[in-house]
Protein backbone atom coordinates (compact mmCIF):
# COMPACT_ATOMS: atom_id res chain seq x y z
CA UNK A 1 0.00 0.00 0.00
CA UNK A 2 1.05 3.46 -0.50
CA UNK A 3 2.09 5.52 2.38
CA UNK A 4 -0.90 8.38 3.54
CA UNK A 5 0.93 11.19 1.94
CA UNK A 6 2.10 9.57 -0.83
CA UNK A 7 0.46 8.82 -4.12
CA UNK A 8 1.83 5.80 -6.12
CA UNK A 9 1.81 5.60 -9.84
CA UNK A 10 2.64 2.83 -12.53
CA UNK A 11 2.00 1.98 -15.67
CA UNK A 12 3.85 0.98 -19.17
CA UNK A 13 6.12 3.28 -20.74
CA UNK A 14 7.30 2.20 -24.74
CA UNK A 15 10.70 2.67 -25.46
CA UNK A 16 10.77 3.93 -29.58
CA UNK A 17 13.47 5.19 -31.74
CA UNK A 18 15.21 4.61 -34.73
CA UNK A 19 17.97 1.78 -34.97
CA UNK A 20 21.01 2.28 -32.48
CA UNK A 21 19.85 5.44 -31.06
CA UNK A 22 20.69 3.52 -27.65
CA UNK A 23 17.07 2.14 -26.46
CA UNK A 24 18.17 -1.19 -24.94
CA UNK A 25 21.05 0.69 -23.52
CA UNK A 26 18.61 3.19 -21.37
CA UNK A 27 16.50 -0.01 -20.47
CA UNK A 28 19.24 -1.98 -19.11
CA UNK A 29 20.78 1.19 -16.94
CA UNK A 30 17.41 1.67 -15.96
CA UNK A 31 16.99 -1.67 -14.46
CA UNK A 32 20.38 -1.76 -13.07
CA UNK A 33 21.40 -4.89 -14.71
CA UNK A 34 21.69 -6.02 -18.29
CA UNK A 35 18.25 -7.35 -19.69
CA UNK A 36 18.11 -6.26 -23.34
CA UNK A 37 20.99 -6.92 -25.73
CA UNK A 38 22.84 -4.02 -26.88
CA UNK A 39 25.26 -3.39 -29.53
CA UNK A 40 27.51 -1.01 -31.78
CA UNK A 41 24.88 -2.16 -35.09
CA UNK A 42 21.93 -1.66 -35.86
CA UNK A 43 19.05 -3.20 -35.60
CA UNK A 44 20.22 -5.75 -32.90
CA UNK A 45 16.80 -5.61 -30.76
CA UNK A 46 14.34 -8.20 -32.31
CA UNK A 47 11.40 -8.23 -29.57
CA UNK A 48 9.13 -6.37 -27.63
CA UNK A 49 11.33 -6.86 -23.90
CA UNK A 50 9.78 -5.71 -20.87
CA UNK A 51 12.37 -4.75 -17.72
CA UNK A 52 10.39 -3.54 -14.30
CA UNK A 53 11.71 -0.89 -12.71
CA UNK A 54 10.47 -0.37 -9.15
CA UNK A 55 10.78 3.15 -7.88
CA UNK A 56 9.65 4.38 -4.04
CA UNK A 57 6.89 6.61 -6.24
CA UNK A 58 6.14 3.46 -8.15
CA UNK A 59 6.24 1.16 -10.61
CA UNK A 60 7.37 1.59 -14.78
CA UNK A 61 7.09 -1.29 -16.77
CA UNK A 62 9.47 -0.36 -19.56
CA UNK A 63 9.39 -2.07 -22.79
CA UNK A 64 12.14 -1.86 -25.28
CA UNK A 65 11.04 -2.47 -28.63
CA UNK A 66 13.23 -2.69 -32.20
CA UNK A 67 14.51 0.18 -33.89
CA UNK A 68 11.99 1.63 -36.64
CA UNK A 69 12.74 1.60 -40.19
CA UNK A 70 11.23 3.76 -42.34
CA UNK A 71 11.55 1.63 -45.24
CA UNK A 72 11.38 -2.06 -43.92
CA UNK A 73 11.75 -3.37 -46.95
CA UNK A 74 10.16 -6.84 -48.24
CA UNK A 75 11.73 -9.28 -45.59
CA UNK A 76 9.29 -10.75 -43.36
CA UNK A 77 11.76 -10.46 -40.39
CA UNK A 78 11.75 -6.74 -41.08
CA UNK A 79 8.42 -5.95 -41.08
CA UNK A 80 7.84 -7.85 -38.01
CA UNK A 81 10.30 -6.19 -36.33
CA UNK A 82 8.58 -2.45 -37.24
CA UNK A 83 5.17 -4.38 -36.54
CA UNK A 84 6.53 -5.23 -32.67
CA UNK A 85 7.64 -1.88 -32.37
CA UNK A 86 4.77 0.11 -33.18
CA UNK A 87 2.12 -2.76 -31.54
CA UNK A 88 3.98 -1.65 -28.03
CA UNK A 89 2.38 1.17 -28.15
CA UNK A 90 -0.51 -0.06 -28.57
CA UNK A 91 0.28 -1.08 -24.56
CA UNK A 92 1.58 1.97 -23.58
CA UNK A 93 0.68 4.51 -21.54
CA UNK A 94 3.46 6.54 -22.33
CA UNK A 95 6.06 6.52 -24.90
CA UNK A 96 9.70 7.45 -24.75
CA UNK A 97 10.68 8.75 -27.91
CA UNK A 98 14.18 8.20 -28.38
CA UNK A 99 16.72 10.59 -30.45
CA UNK A 100 20.29 11.47 -30.84
CA UNK A 101 21.89 14.22 -29.21
CA UNK A 102 23.74 15.29 -32.29
CA UNK A 103 21.38 13.97 -35.39
CA UNK A 104 17.92 14.41 -36.54
CA UNK A 105 16.95 12.74 -39.55
CA UNK A 106 14.21 11.08 -41.64
CA UNK A 107 13.62 8.50 -39.80
CA UNK A 108 13.03 9.95 -36.30
CA UNK A 109 10.83 12.45 -38.59
CA UNK A 110 8.82 8.93 -39.67
CA UNK A 111 8.61 7.50 -36.60
CA UNK A 112 7.26 10.90 -35.02
CA UNK A 113 4.94 10.95 -37.73
CA UNK A 114 3.64 7.44 -36.17
CA UNK A 115 3.56 8.60 -32.57
CA UNK A 116 1.20 12.05 -34.02
CA UNK A 117 -1.30 9.36 -35.44
CA UNK A 118 -1.49 7.36 -31.89
CA UNK A 119 -2.03 10.13 -30.10
CA UNK A 120 -0.19 9.16 -26.78
CA UNK A 121 1.73 11.30 -24.42
CA UNK A 122 5.26 11.35 -25.27
CA UNK A 123 8.47 12.40 -23.36
CA UNK A 124 11.37 12.82 -26.09
CA UNK A 125 14.21 11.43 -24.88
CA UNK A 126 17.93 12.97 -25.93
CA UNK A 127 20.40 10.29 -25.96
CA UNK A 128 24.24 10.63 -26.12
CA UNK A 129 24.65 13.89 -24.49
CA UNK A 130 28.09 12.79 -23.47
CA UNK A 131 28.96 12.31 -26.92
CA UNK A 132 28.53 16.41 -27.81
CA UNK A 133 32.19 18.18 -28.14
CA UNK A 134 30.41 21.37 -28.39
CA UNK A 135 27.74 21.47 -25.09
CA UNK A 136 26.21 24.57 -26.07
CA UNK A 137 24.76 23.07 -29.05
CA UNK A 138 22.42 21.02 -27.21
CA UNK A 139 20.22 23.78 -26.18
CA UNK A 140 19.80 25.23 -30.22
CA UNK A 141 19.22 21.22 -30.88
CA UNK A 142 16.77 21.44 -28.32
CA UNK A 143 14.46 24.05 -28.64
CA UNK A 144 14.52 23.00 -32.43
CA UNK A 145 13.35 19.25 -32.05
CA UNK A 146 10.99 20.66 -28.89
CA UNK A 147 8.57 22.45 -31.22
CA UNK A 148 8.08 19.65 -33.61
CA UNK A 149 5.37 17.82 -31.10
CA UNK A 150 3.42 18.47 -27.90
CA UNK A 151 6.30 16.65 -26.21
CA UNK A 152 4.90 15.98 -22.30
CA UNK A 153 8.19 16.27 -21.27
CA UNK A 154 11.89 16.95 -23.20
CA UNK A 155 15.34 15.32 -20.99
CA UNK A 156 18.32 15.16 -22.18
CA UNK A 157 20.56 11.75 -21.13
CA UNK A 158 23.21 9.61 -21.91
CA UNK A 159 21.82 6.36 -21.54
CA UNK A 160 25.84 4.88 -21.28
CA UNK A 161 27.08 7.18 -18.73
CA UNK A 162 23.84 7.48 -16.38
CA UNK A 163 23.50 11.18 -16.72
CA UNK A 164 19.92 12.28 -15.85
CA UNK A 165 18.66 8.56 -16.13
CA UNK A 166 16.96 8.19 -12.85
CA UNK A 167 15.84 11.47 -13.21
CA UNK A 168 13.81 10.23 -16.56
CA UNK A 169 11.99 7.57 -14.57
CA UNK A 170 10.89 9.48 -12.23
CA UNK A 171 9.81 12.17 -14.52
CA UNK A 172 7.76 9.72 -16.30
CA UNK A 173 6.14 8.07 -13.46
CA UNK A 174 4.25 11.45 -12.86
CA UNK A 175 2.58 10.71 -16.22
CA UNK A 176 1.57 7.49 -15.63
CA UNK A 177 -2.13 6.38 -13.62
CA UNK A 178 -2.39 6.66 -9.93
CA UNK A 179 -2.98 3.46 -8.79
CA UNK A 180 -3.92 2.24 -4.91
CA UNK A 181 -0.82 -0.58 -5.32
CA UNK A 182 2.27 -1.72 -6.56
CA UNK A 183 0.41 -3.58 -9.65
CA UNK A 184 3.95 -5.72 -10.32
CA UNK A 185 6.18 -8.10 -7.74
CA UNK A 186 9.15 -5.73 -7.14
CA UNK A 187 11.20 -8.94 -7.54
CA UNK A 188 10.21 -9.61 -10.90
CA UNK A 189 12.94 -8.41 -13.53
CA UNK A 190 10.93 -8.75 -16.79
CA UNK A 191 8.36 -10.95 -18.64
CA UNK A 192 10.57 -13.22 -20.60
CA UNK A 193 11.64 -16.57 -19.89
CA UNK A 194 15.80 -17.28 -18.23
CA UNK A 195 15.61 -19.38 -21.68
CA UNK A 196 14.46 -16.32 -23.82
CA UNK A 197 17.22 -13.91 -22.41
CA UNK A 198 19.73 -16.70 -22.23
CA UNK A 199 19.14 -17.05 -26.23
CA UNK A 200 19.39 -13.59 -26.54
CA UNK A 201 22.83 -13.50 -24.80
CA UNK A 202 24.30 -15.75 -27.17
CA UNK A 203 22.77 -13.70 -29.93
CA UNK A 204 24.55 -10.71 -28.48
CA UNK A 205 27.96 -11.90 -28.49
CA UNK A 206 27.92 -13.50 -31.62
CA UNK A 207 26.67 -9.94 -33.04
CA UNK A 208 29.55 -8.07 -31.40
CA UNK A 209 32.25 -10.74 -32.87
CA UNK A 210 30.65 -10.49 -36.86
CA UNK A 211 31.07 -7.88 -39.16
CA UNK A 212 28.06 -6.66 -40.99
CA UNK A 213 26.44 -8.62 -42.74
CA UNK A 214 26.23 -12.32 -40.53
CA UNK A 215 24.41 -10.69 -37.87
CA UNK A 216 20.65 -10.23 -39.04
CA UNK A 217 21.39 -13.50 -40.64
CA UNK A 218 21.94 -15.09 -37.51
CA UNK A 219 18.83 -15.99 -35.03
CA UNK A 220 19.35 -18.59 -31.74
CA UNK A 221 16.94 -21.16 -30.51
CA UNK A 222 17.74 -22.95 -27.24
CA UNK A 223 17.59 -26.91 -27.31
CA UNK A 224 17.80 -28.12 -23.88
CA UNK A 225 17.52 -26.13 -20.38
CA UNK A 226 18.01 -27.97 -17.21
CA UNK A 227 18.97 -25.93 -14.43
CA UNK A 228 20.27 -27.56 -11.15
CA UNK A 229 20.95 -25.89 -8.23
CA UNK A 230 24.57 -24.80 -8.87
CA UNK A 231 24.90 -25.67 -12.45
CA UNK A 232 22.47 -24.80 -15.51
CA UNK A 233 22.86 -26.85 -18.86
CA UNK A 234 21.79 -25.21 -22.14
CA UNK A 235 22.46 -26.62 -25.39
CA UNK A 236 21.80 -23.96 -28.18
CA UNK A 237 21.90 -23.87 -31.95
CA UNK A 238 23.05 -20.34 -33.96
CA UNK A 239 21.28 -20.53 -37.20
CA UNK A 240 22.66 -19.39 -40.40
CA UNK A 241 21.53 -18.96 -43.97
CA UNK A 242 24.22 -20.07 -45.78
CA UNK A 243 27.00 -22.48 -45.51
CA UNK A 244 29.56 -19.55 -46.09
CA UNK A 245 27.72 -17.58 -42.77
CA UNK A 246 28.26 -20.84 -40.73
CA UNK A 247 32.50 -21.30 -41.93
CA UNK A 248 32.49 -17.75 -40.53
CA UNK A 249 30.55 -18.03 -37.42
CA UNK A 250 32.73 -21.48 -36.38
CA UNK A 251 35.77 -19.77 -37.38
CA UNK A 252 39.61 -20.93 -38.10
CA UNK A 253 39.24 -24.10 -36.21
CA UNK A 254 36.05 -23.56 -34.13
CA UNK A 255 38.09 -20.11 -32.30
CA UNK A 256 34.99 -17.29 -33.25
CA UNK A 257 32.52 -20.18 -31.57
CA UNK A 258 34.76 -21.01 -28.57
CA UNK A 259 34.69 -17.10 -27.78
CA UNK A 260 31.47 -17.00 -28.57
CA UNK A 261 30.14 -19.37 -26.27
CA UNK A 262 32.78 -18.57 -23.21
CA UNK A 263 31.63 -14.97 -23.44
CA UNK A 264 28.05 -15.61 -23.38
CA UNK A 265 28.59 -18.43 -20.72
CA UNK A 266 30.23 -15.68 -18.77
CA UNK A 267 26.79 -13.17 -19.37
CA UNK A 268 24.10 -16.07 -18.78
CA UNK A 269 26.22 -17.20 -15.37
CA UNK A 270 25.62 -13.74 -14.16
CA UNK A 271 22.05 -13.92 -14.75
CA UNK A 272 21.64 -16.75 -13.56
CA UNK A 273 23.71 -17.16 -10.45
CA UNK A 274 24.51 -20.66 -10.96
CA UNK A 275 27.75 -22.11 -12.99
CA UNK A 276 26.52 -22.56 -17.04
CA UNK A 277 27.86 -25.48 -18.91
CA UNK A 278 27.19 -23.73 -22.71
CA UNK A 279 26.81 -26.28 -25.79
CA UNK A 280 26.50 -24.35 -29.08
CA UNK A 281 25.56 -25.63 -32.46
CA UNK A 282 25.84 -23.74 -35.91
CA UNK A 283 22.85 -25.04 -38.40
CA UNK A 284 22.27 -23.54 -42.21
CA UNK A 285 18.51 -22.62 -42.27
CA UNK A 286 18.29 -21.07 -45.77
CA UNK A 287 15.43 -18.12 -46.31
CA UNK A 288 14.53 -18.33 -42.40
CA UNK A 289 13.93 -14.84 -42.38
CA UNK A 290 10.84 -15.05 -44.58
CA UNK A 291 9.36 -18.33 -42.78
CA UNK A 292 6.66 -16.88 -40.64
CA UNK A 293 6.58 -20.26 -39.08
CA UNK A 294 10.61 -20.16 -37.27
CA UNK A 295 9.26 -16.56 -36.86
CA UNK A 296 7.00 -17.63 -34.74
CA UNK A 297 9.64 -19.89 -33.13
CA UNK A 298 11.73 -17.38 -31.97
CA UNK A 299 9.29 -15.83 -30.00
CA UNK A 300 8.26 -13.05 -32.18
CA UNK A 301 4.93 -12.97 -31.27
CA UNK A 302 4.69 -11.32 -27.94
CA UNK A 303 3.50 -12.96 -24.17
CA UNK A 304 1.31 -11.72 -21.97
CA UNK A 305 2.68 -9.81 -19.00
CA UNK A 306 1.57 -12.01 -16.10
CA UNK A 307 0.06 -9.71 -13.61
CA UNK A 308 0.60 -10.42 -10.21
N1 LIG B 1 28.22 7.50 -26.32
C1 LIG B 1 27.06 6.92 -26.06
N2 LIG B 1 26.76 5.74 -26.66
C2 LIG B 1 25.58 5.16 -26.36
C3 LIG B 1 24.64 5.75 -25.47
N3 LIG B 1 23.55 4.94 -25.41
C4 LIG B 1 23.81 3.89 -26.23
N4 LIG B 1 25.02 4.02 -26.81
C5 LIG B 1 25.68 3.09 -27.73
O1 LIG B 1 24.93 3.03 -28.95
C6 LIG B 1 24.97 1.70 -29.50
C7 LIG B 1 23.56 1.19 -29.72
O2 LIG B 1 22.93 1.06 -28.47
P1 LIG B 1 21.67 0.11 -28.29
O3 LIG B 1 21.17 0.31 -26.89
O4 LIG B 1 21.96 -1.28 -28.75
O5 LIG B 1 20.66 0.80 -29.34
P2 LIG B 1 19.16 0.42 -29.73
O6 LIG B 1 18.45 1.69 -29.98
O7 LIG B 1 18.57 -0.51 -28.72
O8 LIG B 1 19.41 -0.34 -31.11
P3 LIG B 1 18.44 -1.30 -32.00
O9 LIG B 1 18.53 -2.67 -31.41
O10 LIG B 1 19.09 -1.20 -33.32
O11 LIG B 1 17.08 -0.74 -32.01
C8 LIG B 1 25.77 0.85 -28.51
O12 LIG B 1 27.10 0.76 -28.96
C9 LIG B 1 25.69 1.65 -27.21
O13 LIG B 1 26.79 1.45 -26.34
C10 LIG B 1 25.00 7.00 -24.84
O14 LIG B 1 24.27 7.58 -24.03
N5 LIG B 1 26.22 7.52 -25.19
Amino acid sequence: MADKNETLHAGSVAIVGRPNVGKSTLLNRLLGQKLSITADKPQITRHRILGLVDLPAGQIALLDTPGIHRIPGKRALNQALNRTALGALAEADLVWFVVAADRWDDEDEHILAALRREGLPVMLVVNKIDRLRERERLLPYLERVGVLYDFVEILPVSALKGDNAQRLAEAALKHLPAVEERPYDPDQLTDRSLRFVSAEFIREHLVRSLGEEVPHAAAVTIDSFEEKPTLTRISATIWVERDGQKAIVIGRGGERLKSIGSKARKAIEQLLGTRVFLELWVKVRPGWQDDPRFLRELELEEPRWPKT
